[in-house]
């Protein structure tokens, strides 16, 4: 069974009450139950973290080493600011899908960088709690045509 590491970044903790109107309502609890269900009908395991520090994230992707096949990602304002992540990533060499709520595209300039997009197999943006569902789909699925 694969087994997919889904981490979540800075902030994403307040989903639910932060700024509703970009990123709805949902909570990480209701999205993580979104991934659970989407997990078990594709027959993949998934283990969740959420941190505010980029060193957490970090030791999580080098942890993921030997444990999971992939990782789910939402950086949240670390895609647009951190190297160290996006080195993490290149350095374990597992297959990374990136998702965002928001169409990080059509908002401010500062968010249309992503220093994660190049190392990740691909990138899901602007679907709301969809964009998890669809990046872990996308990544069992290419997994599964991996191996
Ligand atoms: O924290 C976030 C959330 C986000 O990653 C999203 O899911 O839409 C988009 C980022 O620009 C922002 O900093």
């Amino acid at each position: 069974m694969l087994n997919i590491l889904v981490l979540h970044g800075p902030n994403l903790n307040l989903l639910g009450r932060r700024e509703p109107g970009v990123y709805g309502l949902a909570t990480l609890d209701d999205i993580t139950a979104l991934l659970e269900r989407e997990a078990q009908t594709l027959e993949a395991k998934i283990e969740t973290l959420q941190s505010n520090h980029e060193g957490v994230l970090i030791d999580a992707i080098h942890d993921a080493l030997g444990k999971h096949d992939g990782i789910l990602i939402n950086p949240g304002a670390y895609t647009h600011t951190s190297v160290a992540l996006r080195d993490a990533i290149a350095g374990v060499n597992l297959p990374t899908v990136e998702v965002h709520l928001s169409n990080i595209h059509r908002r401010e300039p500062f968010r249309h960088h992503s220093y994660i997009a190049p190392v990740a197999v691909g990138q899901i943006s602007g679907f709301g709690p969809d964009s998890y569902r669809l990046g872990l789909y996308a990544l069992v699925n290419y997994l599964k045509q991996k191996s």
